[in-house]
């Protein structure tokens, strides 16, 4: 692992390491994955016009973030399938995580759960009143979802979720997607949110002076996002559109952003155009799957290949079907 220096490094060993499909799954934007470059190319766009003779001897980066302290202003975005990566989907330990497989197994450190409204709305109800009592200290609004962006990667990889992460669907991810999230989400359902939980409340997908409607509505915060570039491409990079959105936003709430980030440089960027502070989504994930660089490789009956662990990862052992195939036997508890 010594090698790897940079978020490139990771990413290149992490194509090594996971199967095809899941690399692509992980790595892809939208379409012509227009917007996926621009995310990253924005930051070199933008340049850094440092001040000197400043005492930088000790630097503290804390900061507060909706009442919670953290150490420095990056944070650890939403992506989903993490367990593709890794089984435990949750290596490292970061400060703030806001996806794993449970909402009650998280790990330590402050926790934003990333809330998707479904059709069904009691079953959303009921994913936010886990969080409640399970800690979380607020909810991230995913409003850029309306179906699954068109990745074509995952299209011709015929991407399906593997047996052990399944939904309980053998279709890809966009059918369970057109299925089970709601595409009429309106201002409504932001008050509607609002109005049924006391944790804040951010919005994550905003990218315009939509930022004024939502501070409107009364929302906490505000997420520059483009989802990564997965959903709509030939949006723009969310580093060019920051300025916007928080002069609209006024000072009325945080603003964050993410899309693009895979240095110290790029944080310091985001942080001088507004955000308060920053999350990163891939470069986790390839951390994730370099952890796992150890494990054998076998042949799943789908066509893809999954990573292998040569012992049950999980503690308590998991029980599930994956985990039984370390011990040989498919289907029956470990
Ligand atoms: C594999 C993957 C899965 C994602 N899943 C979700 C998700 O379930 N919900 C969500 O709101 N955003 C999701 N995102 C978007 C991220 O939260 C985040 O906006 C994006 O990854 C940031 O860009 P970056 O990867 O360039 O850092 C996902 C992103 C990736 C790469
Ligand atoms: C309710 C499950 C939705 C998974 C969406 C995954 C996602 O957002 C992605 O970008 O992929």
């Amino acid at each position: 692992m010594s090698q790897c220096v940079c978020v490139s490094d990771f990413e290149e060993r992490a194509r090594k390491v996971l199967p095809k499909a899941v690399y692509d799954y992980y790595r892809s934007g939208a379409d012509e994955q227009r917007t996926l470059h621009d995310n990253v190319e924005a930051f070199s766009r933008w340049c850094l016009v440092p001040r000197v003779l400043r005492d930088v001897s000790s630097v503290d980066m804390s900061l507060s973030v909706l009442g919670q302290k953290l150490s420095m202003p990056v944070c650890v975005a939403s992506t989903a399938m993490q367990r593709m990566a890794h089984p435990t989907g949750r290596w490292p330990q970061p400060e703030v995580q806001y996806v794993h497989y449970t909402i009650e197994g998280g790990p330590g450190g402050v926790l934003w759960m990333q809330l998707y409204i479904y059709k069904d709305r009691e079953l959303s109800l009921s994913l936010v009143r886990r969080a409640e009592q399970a800690g979380y200290q607020a909810i991230f609004l995913t409003v850029d979802t309306p179906y699954l962006g068109r990745r074509w990667d995952d299209v011709r990889n015929r991407f399906k979720l593997p047996s052990h992460l399944s939904y309980g669907e053998d279709s890809g991810l966009s059918v369970y997607v057109s299925k089970a999230i709601d595409p009429s989400l309106s201002w409504e359902d932001v008050l509607w949110l609002k109005a049924h939980t006391q944790l804040p409340v951010i919005l994550k997908g905003i990218l315009t002076e939509d930022a004024r409607q939502a501070v409107d509505c009364g929302v906490d915060g505000i997420l520059v996002s483009n989802h990564g570039a997965r959903q709509l491409d030939g949006v723009p990079a969310t580093l060019d559109v920051l300025s916007e959105v928080v002069q609209a936003v006024a000072g009325r709430c945080d603003v964050y952003l993410d899309g693009g980030v895979r240095k110290g440089t790029d944080v310091l960027k985001a942080l001088a155009l507004g955000a308060k502070a920053v999350f990163i989504g891939r470069p986790v994930l390839w951390g994730l799957a370099c952890q796992g660089h150890d494990w054998t490789i076998l042949d799943e009956p789908s066509g893809l290949i999954y990573p292998q662990p040569s012992r049950c990862p999980y503690e308590p052992p998991c029980r599930n079907r994956m985990a039984c195939r370390v011990n040989g036997v498919r289907g029956e508890a470990c």
